[in-house]
């Protein structure tokens, strides 16, 4: 079942005098594109508006039946390859430029897909707006996740003012340039060139200029002659844990790791966190990923 969207459906012929009407009222938004269905032009509207409208104008109102999709800034990625209802989704939806399927899976070590473009202008670009901050993202050239917006906020709240925050999947810059608020300094390291330009693009329009990206290997970081940081920021669920003892030896005593892991079971990686820390670790579930699989993260306290 995807999400349902109100409408009113309002006869063509009067659908242009509607759209003038609801526009100076205030009612309709400026980017509204109209889509003919049938004998009728349907207008997205709130259920509020509705209730308000209705009256005054000759439209019935409809509940459209919009796919399942998830969006990012003007791009929304639908779960199945149904250009019809992409179309349904790009007219009732203002805000949205483009429609795009995933043609793969997050693949690689760029953890990247390959999209087809279902509706809408034919890119893979936007821009994503995300408490105050604004994220430049190419979902075909580098991996990005609104998803996470919530975690990276609880991961700031957590944060002292002046600490230093090592990110060593950095991608495009959201936990980077989120924590940069309230840090020292954020290092924002990551392996994908496409991703570390994004980055950079959006340091500058965020104006973090708190924010060090780096082209790197995590792997590398420690030869690297760090000073220890205070947090240290691992975003790179499937393989997250390889790189735990890089971690561990750029994190001062006393300061926190956040490993993303993707587990079947409760504690899957208590034992190998062990091996690094004596300190405390609170674990929790970020999001469910498939059937009996979830993202969890450690909080972990460095403690050698
Ligand atoms: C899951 S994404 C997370 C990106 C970002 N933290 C976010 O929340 O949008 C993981 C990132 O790690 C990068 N990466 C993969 N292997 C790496 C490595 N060995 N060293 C540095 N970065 C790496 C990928 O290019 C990708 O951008």
């Amino acid at each position: 079942m995807g999400e349902e969207q109100w409408c009113l459906a309002v006869p063509r012929r009067e659908a242009e005098e509607t759209r003038r009407r609801l526009l100076e009222e205030g009612l309709l938004d400026r980017r509204f594109r109209p889509r003919p269905e049938g004998d009728a032009v349907l207008f997205p509207v709130t259920e509020e508006v509705l209730g308000a409208v209705r009256c005054e104008f000759e439209a019935v109102p409809e509940r459209l039946v919009l796919p399942r999709h998830e969006l990012v800034g003007g791009i929304a990625i639908m779960q199945e390859n149904d250009p019809e209802g992409a179309e349904r989704l790009l007219a009732s939806r203002p805000s949205l430029d483009t429609v795009l399927f995933p043609e793969t899976a997050v693949e690689g070590e760029y953890r990247t897909r390959r999209f087809a473009v279902l509706a809408g202008v034919p890119s893979t670009r936007t821009r994503v707006t995300e408490y105050g901050h604004s994220f430049d993202v190419d979902l075909s050239l580098a991996y990005f996740s609104a998803r996470l917006s919530t975690e990276r906020q609880r991961v700031l709240g957590a944060m002292e003012e002046g600490e230093r925050v090592l990110d060593m999947f950095a991608g495009v810059g959201p936990f980077a340039i989120t924590l940069a608020g309230k840090a020292g300094f954020v290092v924002a390291a990551d392996l994908n060139p496409a991703a570390v330009h994004l980055l950079i693009e959006n340091i500058a329009l965020n104006r973090a200029g708190n924010v060090i990206p780096m082209l790197a290997d995590a792997a590398h970081l420690p030869r690297l002659g760090f000073a220890p940081f205070d947090r240290v920021v691992m975003n790179l669920p499937l393989a997250a844990p390889e790189f735990l003892p890089a971690a561990a030896a750029l994190c001062r005593d006393g300061g926190t790791i956040h490993l993303y892991a993707l587990e079947e079971q409760e504690g899957e990686y208590l034992p190998l966190i062990r091996e690094v820390t004596r300190g405390e670790v609170v674990e929790r579930q970020v999001r469910t990923y498939s059937p009996g699989k979830w993202h969890a993260v450690y909080d972990i306290v460095m403690e050698k």
